[in-house]
């Protein structure tokens, strides 16, 4: 019977779709999730946005022009892509799937259409969404952080509003007040999903086979 036991581990990795408007946080709580849950592993997406000072090829984004990120969608490379605020952003395919069948959790930081689009296909996905303490909160926020052009940052307001209009989608709704509060939120939803009885029931089904 003890020989069994390891056979209780999961088959696949749980997806993770955390979305939320710009600047209320995400990249700030998934840097603070690395560091108390180092096992989730990240996806990194391709984008025809410039990088930011400090933002590097490989690690933030696969930078891309408009050509080569067409061509990601013409060859079927990516698991969903949408346009935000005038750039192309999307997720490579098969990093997420191959990562996925390896048994790890996956995090996906997405915005809104491409979430959806990742309903469509990973019904099973655990969608988490990210909300700001108020909307002058978010704007202090994306200002105070000074990446972007004032006009970059109206428009991202108004799409903002939209976002939190799709939030209904989502599994989960938590608010970005404090940082660590936030992530562990996340860390308690992931482990409830990890409790699921049916993630663990194909196991235990060839557990009790293996009894018989
Ligand atoms: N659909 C989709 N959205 C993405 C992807 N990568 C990033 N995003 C989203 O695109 C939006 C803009 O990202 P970015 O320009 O880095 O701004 P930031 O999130 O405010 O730092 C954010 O909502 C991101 O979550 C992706 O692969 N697919
Ligand atoms: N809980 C929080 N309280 C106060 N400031 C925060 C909090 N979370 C993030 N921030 C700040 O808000 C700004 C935007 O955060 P960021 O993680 O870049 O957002 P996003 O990735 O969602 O666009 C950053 O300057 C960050 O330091």
């Amino acid at each position: 019977m003890t020989s069994n036991t390891n056979t209780l581990e999961r088959e696949r990795g749980i997806l993770i779709v955390l979305s939320g408007p710009s600047g209320v946080g995400k990249g700030t709580v998934c840097a603070a999730l690395r560091k108390v849950a180092p096992d989730i592993v990240y996806s990194v997406s391709a984008t025809t946005r410039s990088p930011r000072q400090g933002e590097v090829d490989g690690v933030n984004y696969f930078f891309k022009t408009r050509e080569q990120f067409q061509q990601l969608i013409e060859t079927d490379e990516v698991l969903e892509w949408a346009e935000y605020v005038g750039n192309f952003y999307g997720t490579p395919r098969r990093f997420v799937e191959e990562t996925l069948r390896s048994g790890h959790d996956v995090i996906l930081e997405i915005e809104v259409q491409g979430a959806l689009q990742v309903k469509q296909k990973f019904d099973e996905g655990v969608f988490i969404f990210l909300l700001p303490p108020s909307l002058d909160e978010l704007e202090n926020r994306i200002v105070t952080r000074g990446t972007e052009t004032d006009e970059v940052i109206r428009s991202r307001m108004s799409v903002a509003i939209d976002e939190i209009r799709l939030m209904e989608h989502y599994d989960y709704a938590i608010v970005n007040d404090h940082v660590d509060t936030a992530c562990a939120k996340i860390q308690a939803i992931l482990s409830a999903e990890h409790c699921k009885k049916d993630r663990m029931f194909p196991k235990i089904v060839q557990w009790m086979d293996e009894v018989n």
